[in-house]
């Protein structure tokens, strides 16, 4: 594979550009689909802070883009938006779509250690090492001004990624993560089949677990989670408070915010996604 990419599709929209791109991974050694939100400040000028956001289960590179509303703050802050799929598709493994919480749509933004998901599942180099630094090329992303966040199993996976790569994030935030991944249906099944039966491997993609291992926090200006009280996840697969405890154990600041009435949807995300830009764009900086 050689990497080319392909530019699907551009709209108009807020005068930037809402772009859908197409490009052969080298990670995942398949083609992959990823969407980006240019902003007009960033269309012909200056490296801008972009934030990559990472959608949940059953999602795709489009899901963010067309449900969230976040383009509207994005232009009004300078601010590049990406979104990746949440799996590769077509891998051809038997039983890949079989089932809506695992395999295809649902990566879990981790790279597979066990066959045969770990030849093309690697959602976590994929990112890291291959769609970062394209974004930061193709669309002059400021490297020093990369912020994380995402929805569910994207929420999992925005606080992972974020501790498993000081440095590469500088700010965080998500909506409704799935917070304590061992420790959940959704999280207990993909880590079985992605990484094994060894659950202490498990560990080291559980944003708890990570969190309360830290020695001094990770980011010291805070993070923001959205939660909705009508979540229908929330008791059984989101956990919060096992987040929340553990930033109280590491000094990470947070501000975990507890919305009544909020289901676990976009009208969710959509209600709150002003405040999670303004947030990113504070702790990132907007261009002069
Ligand atoms: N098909 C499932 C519901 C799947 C679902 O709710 N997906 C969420 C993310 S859940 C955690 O990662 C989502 O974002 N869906 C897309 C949307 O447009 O809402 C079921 O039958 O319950």
């Amino acid at each position: 594979m050689d990497g080319a990419i392909e530019l699907l599709s551009e709209h108009r929209c807020y005068d930037g550009a809402q772009r859908y791109y197409r490009h052969a991974s080298r990670e995942i050694g398949l083609p992959m689909r990823f969407s980006a939100f240019v902003p007009a400040q960033a269309l012909g000028g200056k490296p801008a802070p972009a934030l990559l956001c990472l959608p949940g289960l059953t999602c795709t590179e489009e899901t963010f883009m067309i449900k969230a509303g976040a383009q509207r703050f994005a232009a009004r802050e300078g601010l590049v938006l990406i979104a990746p799929d949440t799996s590769p598709r077509g891998a051809g493994i038997e039983g890949e779509t079989a089932s809506w919480d695992f395999g295809a749509g649902a990566g879990f933004y981790l790279d597979a250690s066990e066959p045969p998901w770990s030849r093309h599942y690697r959602m976590e180099s994929y990112l890291i090492h291959e769609l970062l630094p394209l974004a930061i090329d193709l669309l002059r992303v400021d490297r020093e001004r990369i912020g994380i966040t995402g929805h569910s199993m994207g929420g999992h996976g925005a606080l992972v990624l974020a501790m498993r790569h000081p440095g590469v994030f500088r700010s965080l935030s998500a909506f409704a993560p799935i917070a304590a991944p061992t420790q959940c249906p959704w999280g207990r099944k993909a880590f079985s089949g992605y990484l094994g039966g060894d659950e202490t491997r498990w560990q080291d993609h559980d944003a708890s677990i990570l969190m309360a291992r830290q020695d001094a926090a990770p980011f010291p200006s805070g993070i923001l989670v959205d939660q909705g009280l009508a979540d229908q996840f929330l008791e059984e697969q989101l956990k919060p408070d096992l987040l929340e405890s553990a930033c109280a154990k590491a000094g990470q600041p947070l501000t975990l915010r507890r919305h009544a009435g909020y289901d676990h949807g976009y009208f969710f995300i959509t209600s709150f996604i002003d405040d999670h830009i303004t947030h990113h764009i504070t702790q990132l900086g907007r261009n002069a």
